[in-house]
């Protein structure tokens, strides 16, 4: 059957009151009221399967952990369950001191004396007695007319009377009287007055101690009528019943027309004092009033409601599995997405007001000033309901820059700068987009630490900062009175590149500037700094610094750097400030060349004989773990730059090495082999500390028994070679160092050899170098290398004679 044209041929509206004079508009609600909690009687009959009483047992402890001092626990004359519940939860002492259970009963005299024997021995209980008062129900239910109905209701009165003053006797409880016109929204107004009159001169007892008030109970049982109806019904019995400091006036809002929370607030103004309901409105039908959305409703309005959510999910956890029922996800304060923003204007203005509200509390705190709740979109904070902000801002495709740099904030705590927000939401929009689904947090970081190549081995990009130096000295192609040369800086750093190390060099007026004149120059990376800005990320010693960059194409001048429409976002966080930067314009950098092939990395040498030859012994150092002493460092230069003459003073960094080994005979096959150790042996001889060497060495190419000795294996060994050569060797330097960890350790010798021959006419300086697993061995080894380098060189001199 389709709606009708015309309703009101069908529906009647609500009649409402004529109260001109009412006064709960004006009034503003200043004090939590008493709390029923009927979820284990109104919420139970409500259920397709009513609560077991393990269920009703662990909804009972949540309701008594939130807080609530009066909780309606049955409808004990309904079932055994609901009598054997209130038995058990009596005998096994569950109820505090300051607790009232509170029972339900119909008038009917059979079923007052099992719910009144369901509570005995309880130290509190409200016996709470319904029957339905309206005109509807009068006729249709029981038949009956206004007087029958307050006789009904004033007899089961008097036997509730007698039978709690005999128990009261007999088992000391003590006992308060809640009486409800039922379906009191449609009961002609002067009729729920005359009934409640006759009900509370029956019972007797009425007074004005919160224990002996009488409670009448005041249910929208089905809600007719838009909630200020209510408020003037509620109003018109507050001002026409009598005694009313002897009275408690509750509310029962159902919520039929989806007005419960409102209705009960303005009743509330109208002067109840109390309000039943169930958490999250379950309850009859569209439910009962939900009693979490009305505390939280007074919370927001800095009113304690005297009820507790602060853990709020482990309610929700309770509430649903004892109900098996779900609470929505758009539940006022207790659905999932009730504190999330998907929407990028939302987000945009969430995180400005964490920002903005950081900022001021930090003031306040300062001035010892109150730290107010003032946020967009969001009217109370999550974190006082236990919940996290997390789920504030959740992203899909219709999230912008502000909720995606939240969150990168929120769970990496960088602060990235506008522009490079704008930047990576067209990422995240992309991935969304393609995706066609909400973003993660961790989709987001990772996309995140994937662009920028930020967070650990596994994002590393092509080129990674390894070590560096940044000094302050003047270009030498400044003129030192220049004021510029004292800003400049260069740049010393080993970068590995595609997983090699490199040593690159540069100079500029910052570190930023040196380092990208440095990829210029070494990895023809051609690019300019267009932005920089940097933040601190933590206190006190574990303060990191957080740097971001923005680079552009090489440019000119200021004006093409501003123009450039291309540009890679680079974020780098170190402990030291300039580190950071560094690390910033790597992670740029290594967008901007996405998988470009670099040259190969091109060492210039001769122009600064001090830096060049500390670049080489780092590269030798980095690629095959030798530490040179420093003469041979300087030794090696001039090799370098000998070498370096045929191209212009550069030098590619595989010939370097090359160049390296071959000059030493390090690690390659020794094509003469006119030197080499055999075998040996050292003993020592007596207590003179003094040491014999014996042993088999190739010497000139023959093999040949040996034996010499010494204060030391060396000596021993010098002593041994001399006499066998045509000059004289001695040793000038000898260090040594280990290569490698544990069981792969190796030593590392090195040994500059002085030689005199031709009765001094010749005299050579040369170094050896080798290893060995023996440090005994890589010293005789590194010796013999250097006699085959001195034989060499001497053979090449008196050729050329
Ligand atoms: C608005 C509310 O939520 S009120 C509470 C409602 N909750 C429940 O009903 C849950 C528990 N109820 C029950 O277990 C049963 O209904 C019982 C045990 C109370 C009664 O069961 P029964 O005797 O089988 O009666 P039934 O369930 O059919 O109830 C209807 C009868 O009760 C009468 N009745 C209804 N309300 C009341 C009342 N408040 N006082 C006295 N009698 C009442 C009806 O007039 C009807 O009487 P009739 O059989 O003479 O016509
Ligand atoms: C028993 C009464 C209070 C009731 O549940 C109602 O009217 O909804």
């Amino acid at each position: 059957m389709p709606m009708l044209a015309d309703p009101s041929k069908k529906y009647k509206p609500y009649t409402p009151l004529n109260l001109p004079d009412r006064q709960w508009p004006s009034k503003v609600a200043e004090k939590p009221p008493i709390w029923l909690s009927t979820d284990l009687r109104d919420g139970n009959q409500a259920l397709a399967n009513p609560m077991t009483i393990p269920q009703k047992t662990l909804f009972y402890q949540t309701l008594l952990k939130c807080g609530f001092k009066e909780i309606e626990i049955a409808y004990p004359a309904a079932s055994d369950t609901d009598f054997n519940f209130v038995r058990g939860l009596i005998e096994s002492g569950q109820v505090p001191d300051d607790v009232w259970i509170q029972v339900l009963t119909p008038a009917r005299e059979d079923l007052i004396r099992r719910t009144i024997e369901s509570v005995a021995g309880a130290k509190h209980a409200i016996i709470h007695m319904y029957n339905a008062t309206s005109c509807l129900f009068r006729e249709v239910v029981f038949r009956a007319s206004k007087e029958e109905t307050l006789a009904l209701a004033v007899k089961h009165t008097e036997i509730i009377r007698k039978l709690t003053d005999e128990c009261t006797q007999k088992c000391g409880t003590k006992f308060r009287y809640e009486y409800s016109p039922e379906t009191f929204t449609q009961t002609e107004p002067e009729f729920a007055i005359e009934i409640c009159e006759a009900v509370k001169k029956a019972w007797g007892r009425a007074g004005t101690a919160h224990e002996n008030r009488i409670i009448f109970n005041l249910p929208a049982t089905v809600e007719i009528g838009p909630p200020n109806h209510y408020a003037d019904l509620v109003e018109y019995f507050c001002r026409h019943i009598s005694e009313r400091d002897k009275v408690y006036v509750s509310l029962h809002p159902h919520n039929d027309r989806g007005q419960g929370i409102a209705a009960a607030e303005l009743a509330q103004l109208a002067g109840a004092d109390r309000v039943e309901g169930c958490l999250f409105g379950n309850g009859e039908r569209t439910g009962n009033v939900d009693l979490v959305n009305l505390a939280l409703n007074l919370y927001t309005q800095g009113i304690s409601p005297g009820v507790d959510f602060s853990d709020i999910q482990s309610v929700i956890d309770v509430v649903t599995q004892c109900n098996d029922l779900p609470v929505h996800p758009r539940h006022p304060y207790a659905g999932e997405l009730v504190f999330t923003a998907f929407s990028g204007s939302h987000q945009d203005a969430v995180k400005k007001g964490f920002e903005h509200q950081n900022a001021r509390w930090a003031e306040a705190e300062c001035k010892g000033e109150l730290k107010y709740w003032h946020m967009p979109y969001l009217p109370i904070d999550p974190a006082d309901l236990g919940c996290n902000y997390e789920a504030v801002i959740r992203v899909n495709a219709q999230s912008g820059k502000g909720g995606i740099a939240y969150l990168v904030q929120q769970h990496l705590g960088l602060d990235m700068p506008r522009k490079m927000q704008i930047s990576f939401y067209s990422v995240i929009q992309e991935i969304a987009d393609r995706e066609a689904r909400e973003m993660t947090v961790e989709d987001i970081t990772t996309a995140f630490r994937k662009t920028y190549h930020y967070g650990g081995s596994m994002y590393e990009g092509r080129l990674v900062l390894k070590s560096f130096r940044i000094s302050a000295e003047a270009s030498p192609d400044l003129p030192s009175s220049d004021e510029a040369a004292d800003e400049r800086r260069q740049f010393d750093g080993t970068v590995s590149v595609d997983g090699v190390l490199r040593v690159i060099r540069g100079d500029g007026n910052g570190p930023l500037s040196a380092l990208l004149d440095a990829l210029r120059t070494h990895l023809e990376v051609d690019l300019s700094l267009r932005e920089y800005s940097e933040h601190a990320i933590g206190q006190g010693q574990d303060t990191k610094a957080a740097s971001y960059v923005e680079l552009v194409p090489l440019a000119r001048d200021v004006k093409e750097i501003r123009k450039s429409t291309e540009s890679w976002w680079g974020i780098g966080v170190d402990p030291d400030i300039a580190g950071s930067g560094l690390r910033a314009v790597l992670s740029a950098v290594n967008s901007a060349i996405g998988d470009r092939p670099l040259p190969e990395l091109k060492l210039s040498v001769g122009y600064s004989a001090k830096t060049s030859q500390a670049d080489i012994a780092s590269l030798i150092l980095n690629e095959l773990s030798l530490e040179l002493p420093r003469r041979l460092q300087a030794s090696f230069f001039e090799v370098v730059q000998r070498a370096a003459r045929e191209s212009n003073g550069q030098m590619s960094y595989t010939d370097l090495i090359k160049l390296f080994k071959e000059t030493y005979v390090y690690d390659i096959p020794d094509k003469d082999g006119r030197f080499s150790l055999q075998s040996f042996k050292m003993e020592n001889l007596g207590e003179s500390g003094h040491k014999e060497l014996t042993g088999e060495f190739v010497i000139n190419g023959k093999l040949t028994k040996v034996a010499g000795q010494g204060n030391g294996l060396l000596t021993a060994a010098i002593a041994a070679l001399n006499e066998h050569l045509d000059g004289r060797v001695s040793i000038r330097e000898y260090a040594e160092h280990s290569i490698g960890e544990g069981s792969d350790v190796k030593a590392a010798s090195y040994v500059e050899l002085a030689y005199e021959g031709d009765g001094g006419a010749i005299k050579l300086n040369v170094w050896g170098i080798a290893k060995d697993t023996d440090i005994s061995a890589s010293g005789l080894k590194a010796l013999l290398n250097a006699s085959s380098r001195v034989d060499h060189m001497y053979r090449e001199l008196t050729q050329k004679k």
